[in-house]
This record gives C-alpha cells, sequence and structure tokens, in this order.
C-alpha cells in the first residue's frame, strides 16, 4: 500500500493465550454503549466501548469526551507486549466489543489531534476473524485484511493521513470480538 506504513504479526499472542484474554477482557472491562450526534439526533453507536489508559490520556472520540479507567493487569501486559513489538510508548487503549455481525465502524482515521502527527497504532484482534477495509483519501484505492484471533495490526507512519479504514457490518452471523487499540495521547496543556 503506497503512502502506509503497517506490519501485520497473524501469531502475536498464542492461541490458548489469546482465548483466556478474551475471556478476561470481555467478563472485566467497562463496556458501555456510546451515543453520538448526527444532525441533531442521538445514534447508538453499533459496538461496546471501554476506553482505559493513563490518568492524563484523555481524548475526544466521535466528538465524545473520554475519560481513561485505570489501566488493568490485563491490559497492561498487552501494552507492554504491544510496545515491545512496535518500538514504541502507548499511554491509552480504546477498546472494542463487536457483539456480532451487526456490530461495525465506519470509515474513519485516527487522526484526532492529540495523537499528533503520525501516530503508530497497535491494534490487537480477540475473538471472531473480522476484515479491516482500508480507502485512500485521494486515489479511492481499497485494501481488505483479515485480523484474525491473537493478531497485531501495527498502523504507522502517514497511514491515518492518507488512509481512511473501517470494520464493515456483515449480514453472516458472527462470533464476537474484541479488539484493543493503543495509542499515544498527546497530554492536553491546561
Ligand atoms: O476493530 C478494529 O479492528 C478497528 C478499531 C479502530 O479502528 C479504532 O478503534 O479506531
Ligand atoms: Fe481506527
Amino acid at each position: 500500500m503506497a503512502d502506509a506504513e503497517l506490519t501485520y504479526v497473524a501469531d502475536f499472542l498464542p492461541a490458548s493465550e489469546a482465548d483466556s484474554l478474551l475471556a478476561v477482557l470481555q467478563g472485566t472491562l467497562a463496556w458501555r454503549q456510546d451515543s453520538i450526534r448526527i444532525y441533531g439526533r442521538e445514534v447508538k453507536i453499533p459496538r461496546l466501548q471501554a476506553w482505559y489508559g493513563d490518568m492524563e490520556a484523555s481524548y475526544k472520540y466521535s466528538g465524545l469526551d473520554m475519560h481513561p479507567i485505570p489501566w488493568t493487569q490485563a491490559l497492561l501486559d498487552v501494552k507492554h507486549a504491544c510496545e515491545q513489538q512496535s518500538n514504541s510508548k502507548f499511554n491509552a487503549v480504546l477498546a472494542n466489543y463487536y457483539r456480532n455481525g451487526a456490530d461495525g465502524m465506519g470509515w474513519h482515521s485516527d487522526d484526532e489531534p492529540e495523537l499528533g502527527s503520525n501516530p503508530v497504532i497497535a491494534s490487537v484482534s480477540l475473538g471472531q476473524s473480522r476484515n479491516m477495509d482500508f480507502r485512500h483519501r485521494q486515489s479511492g484505492e481499497k485494501y481488505r485484511i483479515e485480523l484474525g484471533h491473537g493478531s497485531l495490526l501495527i498502523m504507522a507512519g502517514p497511514t491515518q493521513q492518507y488512509w481512511q479504514h473501517a470494520v464493515p457490518k456483515s449480514r453472516k452471523a458472527l462470533n464476537e470480538r474484541i479488539n484493543l487499540t493503543f495509542r499515544h495521547i498527546i497530554p492536553r496543556a491546561s
């Protein structure tokens, strides 16, 4: 892919570790279904989310002010593994819970000002394999990656500047999937 820097590690977590991590996160994270305002109407987003991180890592996401919950040990362990693999530091994670094929995430880039330019984002997938689609902002060129159980996708360099990504909904009866996107938030001057 031009204008992108993507690394996919299919076997980032051994299957047994990924299985137990999925169960732990499912049972222990503070999952909530947030709403966003679209043309003045409150619309529930089609997935559950939870935002964890260091105190200073508050963040605006689709117009929502997200304040992080302090790390759990399970999240810290995955964070450290992601930091080693990507040679980067993270201070927050957005956890996404796709309950079935009717859950998904629309086209977006992770280009919020809090992330700075050329952010490194480490994205761990657990459970049901789901597709991630990429679309180049200028050429419209498209790519699809399948994100499997226990995999890691690192997005870096100019990826967010040139490409949008999405997790499309599916009419198939899909099982649940949890995704963790580790980020580095530049603390707000206040
Ligand atoms: O679920 C995924 O793999 C993608 C999540 C994502 O793009 C995000 O949290 O910004
Ligand atoms: Fe994203």
